[in-house]
């Protein structure tokens, strides 16, 4: 078996019925092997990737997560975790997959997707066929794509991944990676296959999903570079445009929960917005914009340019009127806004926003896996409710014990947004505490007086 991949490690061929028990990144049950097992013989201890799910874990999975992060959070929080469980099967909207191509004698006898577990010379490799995991509009493309590829010379020439991106709204978007130069040629039977892509079942009405071609320094677009995905929160249907290549929420159905829990966590007593939103990390607005009609200003912050324009694209498709998102990484922002240097912040104001007019009650986040740094954290201690999501239970424990010494946890959620993997999603609403009081002398879990807001 030769192998035309960057990345392939050559190690066996393990069978794609990879099927996940309970406790993953433990336990990973394949075709009667584990990854236990693995590791105690001669393999990584690497978790095999999930492919094949037994749903009948999917309790025991989340239980033993549960219990994990309980566990790990007891001496900040003692009250209901409130849970949201995942759909058990096709939850994931997104997924990327190498592909492989076998040899024999020079001539290519087979193609398809795989998966690896584990690095170097122990590096396994898990062909896929069908993958539980991802939306079946997902599985549906996979199998148009590996079907044109797969005796295709134009297009499978030099192939090495495919990365897929559907909605719930049934868009979809779909990537092509290459070690080779793409010309008109590969354009030519890249739209044919485009057009086969179009007859999958579960795509929104007269919807064609888009082809992209990537190879080095070159980038060719069937179609668009972005999905518009549609998620019904709080009973209103909210926009937001994904990019291919950028953050958006992978489990559909889980961001869904994770909008509408901080939507209610947020909610004005009596109705009416008092103050004003800051969102660090907000990515594609995805929640400023859900949570726009709780405040009477959002006022959003991303690293990411192309993000940023999907959010002020986002803002206006949804006639959100009271949400401003300006590019600005977390550091420089927390920096600047604990110096009072406000000067640094023209792109606010080049959109009619003075800072300094900002009455800030509410701070949420959702960094990435690395959590807050120092002076993020010093800026988020300074709010009277903090709204904190976080893929890292570990960067977030480390952050709220920080944010312990001023502020107490209100609520506490777990998103089971990775079903069967070690990964858990969280989210921690903290509340300042009045001068002095613990919540814990006060009798309560953060059930006292939302105290001084970070005015700003
Ligand atoms: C976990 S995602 C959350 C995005 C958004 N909240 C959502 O729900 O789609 C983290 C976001 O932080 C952005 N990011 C990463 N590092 C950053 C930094 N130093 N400053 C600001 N944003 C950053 C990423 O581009 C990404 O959009």
């Amino acid at each position: 078996m030769t192998s035309v991949d960057g990345g392939g490690g050559g190690g066996p061929l393990e069978k794609n019925r990879t099927k996940v028990g309970a406790n993953v990144g433990a336990d990973v049950v394949g075709k009667r092997r584990s990854v236990r097992a693995a590791a105690a013989g001669t393999s990584s201890a690497a978790p095999a990737p999930i492919i094949c799910v037994d749903t009948e874990t999917y309790d025991k999975q989340l239980g033993d997560k549960v219990e994990r992060v309980r566990t790990q959070f007891a001496d900040f929080f003692s009250g209901e975790l409130e849970v949201f469980r995942s759909k058990k099967k096709h939850y994931r909207m997104r997924s990327e997959f190498r592909i492989w191509h076998d040899y024999e004698q020079g001539t290519e006898k087979d193609l398809y997707y795989v998966m690896f577990q584990g690095g170097g010379h122990d590096q396994k490799r898990f062909r896929v066929d069908d993958f539980d995991v991802g939306s079946e509009l997902l599985n549906r493309l996979m199998r148009k794509i590996i079907e044109g590829v797969r005796g295709n010379e134009v297009l499978s020439k030099k192939i090495f991944q495919a990365n897929f991106h559907t909605t719930l709204s049934g868009q979809a978007m779909v990537s092509l990676l290459y070690h080779r130069k793409l010309d008109e040629e590969w354009k030519a039977e890249a739209e044919k296959l485009r057009q086969q892509l179009a007859t999958a079942e579960g795509l929104e009405e007269g919807h064609i999903p888009s082809l992209i071609g990537r190879s080095r320094k070159q980038k060719e677009v069937l179609g668009v570079d972005h999905v518009t995905e549609t998620l019904r929160v709080c009973g209103r249907d909210l926009s937001y445009r994904q990019l291919e290549g950028n953050f958006s929420q992978p489990n559909g159905g889980m961001c869904i929960n994770m909008l509408e829990w901080a939507v209610k966590h947020t909610r004005p007593e009596g109705g009416e917005p008092k103050d004003d939103l800051l969102e660090l990390y907000c990515g594609n607005g995805n929640f400023s914009i859900a949570m726009a009609e709780n405040f009477r200003r959002c006022v959003g912050t991303e690293i990411s340019k192309r993000s940023v324009a999907a959010a002020q694209h986002n803002i206006k498709a949804n006639g959100v009127e009271n949400v401003v998102i300006a590019r600005c990484g977390s550091e420089e922002f927390s920096a600047a806004l604990l110096s009072d240097k406000m000067k640094s912040f023209k792109r606010f104001e080049q959109q009619g926003l003075d800072l300094s007019e900002c009455d800030f009650g509410t701070v949420l986040v959702d960094p990435p896996r690395a959590g807050l740094d120092d002076d993020t954290v010093k800026l988020v201690s300074k709010f009277g409710t903090i709204v904190y999501i976080s893929c890292n239970p570990e960067t977030l424990c480390e952050n709220v014990k920080a944010l312990s010494e001023t502020h107490d946890v209100a609520h506490f959620a777990l998103f089971d947004q990775f079903p069967y993997s070690h990964h858990v999603e969280c989210g921690v609403v903290m509340r300042k505490r009045a001068k002095g009081k613990r919540a814990r002398e006060a009798g309560g879990a953060g059930e006292e007086e939302d105290a001084a807001k970070a005015k700003k």
